[in-house]
């Protein structure tokens, strides 16, 4: 019996990287899938390799900034399996530019997606998890969501304020037999920094070295859907980096000096 036989995961983010990589492992696993992301051609192409068959998957294009529309797609994506057993809240966004340099549009436009847009959609999905008395969220957080490091600090705001919602979310549905699990991934070998937004608002459009060199999303993808499958509170992943977790919450003064060394000169 496969971990997943007949439960419906919605992946959001699920046309590249770490999503897209879940989206095949959870296909692995025997789960029927809704896939959302802005590009339609992009959720077709990793609907085809899934190699699932055509009624298994379901594409729901969505825009996650467009909090207002997040109800009705959320609706639409319940009445389409008639159920929601995992939300995967992936989609996000990273950021490169200093406070001083860094517009306040930036800032809301990284809070809208990788925060406010997440909780709206769990929000839109926890009522029909609660009737069902099961479900699981998990959310892509990051190592910066445990600590922060120079050039991000919207994007570590983001991450952080997601451990503050989902840990308090957990203890409020526990009895609903509704688990949460934070994924915090270090550096994986996604377009993330390709994507990542410059201070003023435009793509920062390079691939780092940290990126370039990290875990592969498959990697990451089986890690990701093992620690769903069994309920983990929150997983850390990727290499080294990891340490920092542990230095932050242990040595906080000696992770201050390592992080200071990562200020671009
Ligand atoms: N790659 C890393 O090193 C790394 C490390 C830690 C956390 N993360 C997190 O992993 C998640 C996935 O990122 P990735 O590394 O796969 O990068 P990526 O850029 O390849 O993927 C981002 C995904 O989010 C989607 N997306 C972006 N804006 C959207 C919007 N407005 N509405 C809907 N979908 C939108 C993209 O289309 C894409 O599918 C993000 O939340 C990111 O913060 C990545």
């Amino acid at each position: 019996m496969k971990r997943f036989e007949n439960k419906v995961v919605w992946i959001t983010g699920a046309s590249s990287g770490i999503g897209e990589a879940t989206a095949y492992q959870f296909a692995q696993e025997g789960a029927k899938l809704i896939l959302s992301a802005r590009r339609i051609d992009e959720l077709k192409r990793v609907k085809k390799q899934t190699k699932l068959d055509e009624s298994q998957v379901f594409i729901l294009p969505i825009d996650v900034e467009n909090i207002d529309e997040i109800p009705k797609k959320a609706q639409e994506a319940v009445a389409h399996f008639g159920r929601i057993d995992v939300l995967f809240n992936n989609a996000g966004i990273s950021q490169r530019g200093s406070v001083l340099e860094t517009d306040m549009a930036v800032y809301q436009k990284i809070m809208n997606l990788n925060f406010f847009g997440v909780i709206a959609l769990t929000k839109a999905v926890l009522p029909t998890m609660q009737l069902q008395k099961s479900g699981q969220i998990a959310i892509t957080s990051s190592l910066s969501g445990k600590l922060a490091t120079p050039m991000r600090s919207g994007y570590c705001a983001s991450k952080h304020a997601l451990h503050g919602f989902f840990d308090a979310l957990r203890s409020e549905v526990y009895q609903d037999n509704i688990g949460v699990t934070l994924i915090c991934p270090g550096y994986i070998r996604t377009n993330i920094s390709l994507n990542a937004v410059s201070a003023d608002g435009s793509k920062f459009g390079k691939m780092d070295d940290n990126q370039a060199n990290g875990m592969l999303p498959e990697e990451c993808a089986k890690r990701i859907v093992d620690a769903i499958a069994k309920n983990k509170q929150e997983v850390y992943m990727g290499g080294k980096e990891v340490l920092g977790v542990y230095l932050k919450r242990f040595f906080p003064k000696l992770l201050s000096k390592i992080v200071r060394g990562q200020m671009p000169k």
